[in-house]
């Protein structure tokens, strides 16, 4: 088996169902330690976040990645059990296979291998990793980047290695994400029996027309690669139980995903006149999942097309698609951010897998990219 296979397995093994890391986090800290990276282990509250660099000094490049996995549902759903991976034709299955411990492993192997041939690179070479991507995302990368705004650490580019490629290993480069805005909005009524309207208020029937405009409306023609602002309805809830009653209340969630052409106190208030407009009796709890980020052209994007290219065969799609990711926290500190890894077809779902083939590419592809930033020819 190979280091990259071995390590991935190791960590599928590790049943680190958000936000619980099951000792992820350790077994890679003890190899990067062995390695010579400075370990610090930030936990709050039940979450655990791990940062391990190499060097010092700008610049400062940062591989992010996260150890908790979705939950795995039914065991019964799965050929094999989701947390005993198993390989079958050249395919490695298991919860977390792509989605990201694929990804996670193979940070850790192209690192050992880079700061073994560049024990003296440029600048720093730094792993971040959480156990709170999956979940609430509040105490993970979110309160680490906190403190590192407080203490003033820097960080000029940051890989991610979410599961990004969408056919063939490399065949995607992510770029930027759109934000993510989550609402849930409480419609009241006035309840009663359905053989008499006149004597109640019905809340479905109230918020109805002001979902219908929302949903239909544009909210741009996208950004650059982004495309266009959506929102999309993910849950109404009404009802009593009883097919005779007009319910009081009706609660509605929704999400949108938007372009670096709005914010989200922009958005709110976009909705709010909108709901006002509609004289809805309403309270809306709002969730902000994080702003939009973007690259533009630049070294870190440069070097990460060309690896990839060669990688692929092609130059890679440049892509603003898919949901956030925890770069959406890193990005603000001022660093460019990109996104790199498996293919994704099989993320969140049974039955989750990585080809064994593209998962033992995966730190040679890094590894390259690491060097290009930290070791190029004339300083290595
Ligand atoms: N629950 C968290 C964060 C939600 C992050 C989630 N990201 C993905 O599903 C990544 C999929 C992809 O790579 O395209 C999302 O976008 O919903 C929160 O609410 O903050
Ligand atoms: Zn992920
Ligand atoms: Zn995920």
């Amino acid at each position: 088996m190979s280091d990259v296979l071995d390590l991935t397995c190791e960590l599928i093994s590790r049943p680190s169902v958000t936000p619980d890391d099951a000792g992820c986090q350790a077994l890679v800290a003890a190899r990067l330690a062995r390695a010579g990276f400075a370990i610090e282990s930030m936990r709050f509250g039940e979450v655990d976040n791990l940062w391990a660099t190499h060097g010092q000094g700008a610049p400062v490049l940062v591989l992010l990645g996260h150890t908790d996995v979705v939950p795995p549902g039914p065991r019964e759903a799965w050929t094999t059990d989701p947390f005993a991976p198993e390989i079958r034709d050249g395919v490695l299955y298991g919860r977390g296979a792509a989605d990201m411990k694929s990804g996670v492993a193979a940070f850790v192997v192209a690192a050992e291998r880079f700061v073994a041939a560049h024990p003296d690179h440029a600048g720093t070479l730094a792993l971040l990793l959480t156990s709170d991507e999956e979940g609430d995302a509040i105490d993970g990368v979110r309160r680490v980047a906190r403190t590192f705004e407080a203490r003033g650490t820097r960080i000029d580019w940051c890989i991610t290695g979410e599961p990004s490629s969408t056919r063939t290993l490399g065949d995607l480069l992510r770029v930027g994400r759109r934000g993510s805005l989550s609402a849930t909005l409480t419609v009241r009524g006035v309840q009663g029996h359905v053989a008499y309207p006149d004597q109640a208020r019905n809340p479905i029937h109230l918020a109805a027309p002001a979902l219908a405009e929302l949903v239909a409306r544009r909210w741009d023609e996208g950004f650059e690669s982004f495309p266009p602002t959506s929102l999309q309805v993910s849950n109404i809830a009404a009802g009593t139980g009883a097919g005779n009653v007009i319910p009081g209340t009706a609660t509605v969630q929704f999400n949108l995903r938007y372009t670096p052409h709005w914010d989200a106190p922009r958005l709110e208030a976009e909705v709010a006149a909108l709901l006002d407009r509609h004289a809805l009796d309403y309270a809306i709890a709002w969730h902000r999942s994080g702003e939009p980020f973007y690259t533009p052209e630049g070294p870190l994007r440069a070097a990460a097309r060309e690896v990839l290219a060669a990688f692929a065969g092609a130059p890679p799609e440049e892509s603003t698609g898919g949901g956030t990711s925890d770069a959406r926290f890193i990005a603000p500190l001022g660093a460019q951010c990109i996104e790199i890894g498996p293919v994704n077809a099989s993320i969140h779902q049974v039955d989750e897998h990585v080809r064994v083939e593209d998962l033992e590419a995966l730190p040679e592809l890094f590894l390259q990219l690491v060097e290009r930033l930290l070791a190029p020819p004339a300083a290595a």
